[in-house]
Parts: C-alpha cells; structure tokens; sequence
C-alpha cells in the first residue's frame, strides 16, 4: 500500500508539490500524466526515497521510502546503466545491493527479454530498446515493492516503444509489483495504467484519478471507449494546464 497524505515539496519559497494526496493499494500499476514541469519526476524521487525535504507523510508498506526498509527498483529517463559494467553486471548490480547476488542471474528473465546473447556487452553498444530491455531486467530482477518508472520508453521510436509496452505488461502480470510511472503520452497511460493521474500545472497537485478500463487490453485503440477516455484526457490536460480554469 503506498500512503500519500498532505505532501508538499518546496525549493526556497516555490511549491512544487501540493497537497498531494494518494492511495493506491498493492499490486497495482499507476500511470502519472501532466504538463511539463509539473513535478512528476519530483513526486517519483520522493517515493523513491532519493528527495527527504518535503513535507507531509508518505508511506510504502507502512514505513517511509528508504531503501533499509523496502526493496524499490527505479528506472529512470535514461534507463540508468552504467556504462562501464556489461549487461550481465547490470542485471546484477541491484541484486548486489540487496545482497542476493547468489542466487546468480535470473535465467528465465534474461531470456524472456531477449538478453541471452547480449550479456558480455556494454550498454553502449545496444540499441534504446535493448537497453530498456537491461533495465527492466534489473528492476524486475529485484521483486521489488515498488517499481517506479520516469518515461520509461518516450526515447524509444514508435515501434519499439510499443514493443516495450508489450514487454512491460508481460513481466507485469507474472509479477504484479506495484507499479508507477510517468508518462507524456495519453495512449501510453491508457495502456499501462490501471490507474491514471492527472496532475495540475506548477506547482503540481492532482487534478484527477482515473480507473481506467483499458489497462493492458492489446487491442485497447478498438475498444469503444477508447476515444471518449483519450479526449476525456486530453480535456483534464488542457484544463490541469491552465489552474484558473479548473
Ligand atoms: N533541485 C532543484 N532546485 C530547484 N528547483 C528544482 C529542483 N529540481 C526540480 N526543480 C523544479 O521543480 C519543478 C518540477 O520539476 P520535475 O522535474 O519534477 O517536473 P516534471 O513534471 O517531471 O517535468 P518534465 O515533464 O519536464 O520532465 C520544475 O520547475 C523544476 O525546475
């Protein structure tokens, strides 16, 4: 369970986040939409427990974010490798943190992922998608409480991004951490959110949580509802922009 209850975050005398006030019960995914600057990647650090000065209570599993007490894989806008470790170091480099380097590589993941003959490379020598590939692979490595994802695939071309999508929801559902994510894109929230956040404009609160209904449906641009949920989106984003005219 992750506990959100009256969060601000401040820089001199700047809200960035305000009164931000979330439930979201374990084992579900969440997807976090909203104007540029509005504080997503700040709400992300927070939970991730890597930004201390805010204010209010914030809970995962009852305790604060901090990586003594929960296990919390984070994948960051530029997937976070580092470069100078191979693929296979990389996978393992968050299990060493958690000390359960042992148990080895996880085998079935690695190939499910398409990783076997990459894992004596470096990163940069893969393509965006494979190196997306190696830190999903990290992060679902680590059965983490909780995975937080900052636009895990807008560096990705069109394709590959929903190749990557199809990949995440496949791990996802074997998996069911609790997911949240950041995204500028409506179709991408659609899709991978059971949940979606709409947040305001700076300094950035929430406008909006939707239960969405199309939450890992492949086929969710056919559904019926797929149109009225989009432009209903689109319509809190221009709305969330703009607070006057809430
Ligand atoms: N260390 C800092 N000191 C001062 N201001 C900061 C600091 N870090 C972030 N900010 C400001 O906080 C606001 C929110 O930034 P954040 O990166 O969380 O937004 P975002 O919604 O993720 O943006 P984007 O969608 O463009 O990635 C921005 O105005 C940013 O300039």
């Amino acid at each position: 369970m992750i506990t959100v209850d009256r969060l601000y975050v401040r820089y001199d005398d700047t809200n960035i986040l305000e009164d931000i006030n979330l439930n979201l019960p374990t084992g579900i995914t969440c997807a976090v939409i909203g104007p540029s600057g509005c504080g997503k990647s700040t709400l992300l650090n927070v939970l991730a427990g890597l930004q201390k000065n805010y204010q209010g209570l914030v809970q995962i599993n009852g305790a604060n974010p901090s990586p003594k007490k929960q296990t919390i894989g984070f994948i960051p806008q530029n997937y976070g490798l580092l470069p100078w470790l191979t693929v296979k170091e990389n996978i393992l480099l968050g299990l060493k943190i958690k000390k359960e380097a042992k148990q080895g590589l996880p085998r079935n993941l690695v190939d499910n992922l398409g990783l076997s003959n990459l894992l004596n490379r470096y990163p940069n020598n893969l393509s965006g998608g494979q190196q997306q590939r190696v830190s999903l692979a990290r992060a679902f490595a680590l059965k983490a409480d909780l995975l937080l994802m900052d636009e895990p695939f807008s560096a990705l071309d069109a394709i590959t991004r929903e190749e990557m999508q199809d990949v995440f929801i496949d791990l996802w559902q074997k998996q069911k951490v609790s997911t949240i994510l950041v995204t500028h894109y409506v179709e991408e929230a659609l899709y991978l959110g059971q949940k979606i956040i709409v947040m305001t404009s700076a300094p950035g609160g929430i406008y909006k949580i939707i239960d969405n209904p199309l939450f890992s449906d492949k086929n969710f641009r056919d559904r019926e509802i797929f149109s009225s949920l989009s432009k209903e989106i689109r319509n809190y984003l221009k709305k969330a922009g703009s607070k006057n005219e809430r």
